[in-house]
């Protein structure tokens, strides 16, 4: 079974061409280099407003069947960047801790980490246990943010995808060690 991960970039320059999406390349190639598990990415590029950004991510979760959505874009301050009301808009569980970690890695490198309000949440697909979700976790724009975000909540990824019912993603130990408190 191949498992499906969304990679969404909110971004109004990037949609409208002005600069190339480097930063949904670069969640890409984290994904690529860490993931053994095969995995086939559904990516969607959109401008920064938050019906477009809710429409998207719920296509993601409930008909592409993804297990994962990665958001990149529109976590900070400003008027237009609206992705974190669009994600715990179509979540039905917030998971505060991705946030949390993700903020205090960053202001290690950047004090400007505090300005982006990234989160992330589960969406579950259907009403039964068997409908399976996705966890969705934002990182903010910034194509030197992906990394050093996604590193840091990666190892605890595969699990919690486990525990919402989805494939079992394994990672390759020698770049990335998925902690899995009980192993299957
Ligand atoms: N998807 C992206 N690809 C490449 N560079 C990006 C991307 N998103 C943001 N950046 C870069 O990171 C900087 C900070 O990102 P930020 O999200 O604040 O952009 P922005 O000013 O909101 O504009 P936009 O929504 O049009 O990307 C931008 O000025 C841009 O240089
Ligand atoms: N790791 C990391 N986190 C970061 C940044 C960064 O460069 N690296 N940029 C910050 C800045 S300047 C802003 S404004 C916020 C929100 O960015 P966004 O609106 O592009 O999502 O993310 C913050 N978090």
């Amino acid at each position: 079974m191949i498992a499906k991960i969304g990679v969404l970039t909110a971004s109004d320059r990037a949609h409208a061409g002005v600069y190339d999406d480097a930063s949904g390349q670069a969640i890409r190639d984290c994904l690529a280099e860490w993931l053994t598990t095969k995995h086939e990415i559904v990516y969607r590029l959109v401008p920064d407003e938050r019906a477009t950004i809710e429409a998207a991510l719920i296509e993601l979760v409930d008909k592409e069947g993804c297990c994962l959505v990665v958001t990149t874009g529109g976590t900070g301050p400003a008027r237009r960047d609206v992705t974190v009301e669009a994600t715990l808009a179509v979540c039905h569980k917030p998971m505060p801790g991705f946030g949390e970690l993700m903020r205090a890695v960053s202001l290690k490198s950047v004090p400007t980490a505090i300005l982006s309000r990234q989160e992330a949440g589960i969406r579950y697909a259907g009403a039964q246990e068997s409908d399976g979700g996705a966890l969705l976790v934002n990182l903010p724009g910034s194509p030197r943010a992906i990394r050093e975000c996604l590193e840091a909540v990666m190892p605890a990824i595969p699990y919690c995808v486990e525990l919402i019912g989805g494939p079992y993603l394994e990672t390759d130990p020698a770049v990335l060690v998925a902690f899995r408190p009980k192993k299957k």
